[in-house]
């Protein structure tokens, strides 16, 4: 696995082979995370779950712990990103939803909707360099974040039709947010994978990026845009624009996460994901 260094400019950040000025967060113990501070306390948390980021629980609890870290330090800015080139992130651990025990699937679908409530309603700028394929979940993670930029030739999108399940509401919202009504009912119902010129064209991403590196450079760029702005402003501005979804996932965190759960036990639902995770690995199979 690849380890990646961080050299801080100005005030941002750039991929590169030396090490440098940046500072490694102390206060936790990641298996599966890798999180670096540049001298202006812009955070780059990188997921490294080889081979493919999938969001187990211990992921998204340590994504959830790392948030309410840069929240106490008072973090300016936060780039999400992978430790791959290939994959951003696969979205949801199948396995941890594929017959599994209702309360495994509710803990794993509850953390997400605990990580939702805290990237969503940081008070720091958030951006998603996606270096890589960012399906379901994947999606979802980019999508909690205020700005998202991808790299070429990769796919993203809300495939969970594809996999026999229908997207929870407050992520549907989101997408309607992001990409309008139309484009999300016709990309939802088809578990459309947008390519990432695409994604770009609906407003699914903001900035495509040749490489890792310029998308560091754009998002960079990107947190760079509020070095004016009063940061008590533009959080106000955040959350006055995020509070509708925020309050219902919060007040109703526990009615949606008893829906998925009852939803992914169906024994149809159950039945469709075996028959995706064979179509995965026929796939793999061809692919040799
Ligand atoms: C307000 C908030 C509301 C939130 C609502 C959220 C609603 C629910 C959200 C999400 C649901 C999900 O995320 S379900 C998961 C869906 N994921 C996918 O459909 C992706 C499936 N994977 C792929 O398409 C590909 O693997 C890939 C494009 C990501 C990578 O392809 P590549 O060729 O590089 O790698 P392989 O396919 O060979 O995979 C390698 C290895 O990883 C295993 N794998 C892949 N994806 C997952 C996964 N999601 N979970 C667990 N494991 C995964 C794959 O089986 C291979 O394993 P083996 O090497 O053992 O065969």
């Amino acid at each position: 696995m690849s380890s990646y260094v961080y050299k801080t400019t100005r005030r941002g950040v750039l991929l590169a082979k030396t090490v440098s000025y940046q500072v490694r967060l102390c206060s936790g113990n990641f298996r599966h995370l890798e999180v670096l501070k540049d001298e202006n306390n812009v955070a780059i948390v990188t997921m490294k779950r080889a081979p493919v980021n999938s969001l187990n629980t211990e992921l998204l609890t340590e994504i959830s712990s790392v948030l309410t870290d840069l929240e106490e330090t008072k973090c300016s800015g936060m780039i999400l990103t992978s430790f791959s080139d290939k994959v951003f992130c696969s979205g949801l651990d199948i396995y941890e939803i594929f017959k599994s025990k209702p309360s495994a699937i509710g803990t794993s679908f509850s953390t997400l909707l605990e990580v939702f409530i805290k990237l969503y309603g940081s008070t720091f700028p958030t951006v998603a360099a996606i270096t890589g394929h960012a399906p379901a979940g994947g999606c979802v993670l980019g999508l909690f974040c205020e700005y998202r930029i991808m790299v070429q030739n990769f796919k993203i999108g809300l495939n969970e039709d594809q996999l026999g399940f229908n997207a929870p509401s407050p992520i549907v919202k989101l997408m309607i947010n992001t990409i309008g009504h139309r484009n999300a009912e016709l990309a939802l119902t088809s578990g459309r994978l947008f390519t990432t010129s695409q994604a770009l064209q609906v407003g699914l991403v903001d900035e495509i990026a040749k490489d890792r590196t310029e998308a560091f450079e754009k998002a960079d760029g990107f947190l760079r845009r509020f070095e004016m702005i009063p940061p008590l402003a533009r959080n106000f501005t955040k959350q006055s624009m995020r509070r509708a979804l925020l309050q219902d996932v919060t007040i109703n965190r526990e009615k949606y996460t008893e829906g998925f759960v009852s939803m992914i036990s169906l024994h149809e639902v159950q039945q469709s994901i075996a028959a995706y995770l064979d179509n995965l690995k026929n796939k793999k199979r061809n692919a040799h």
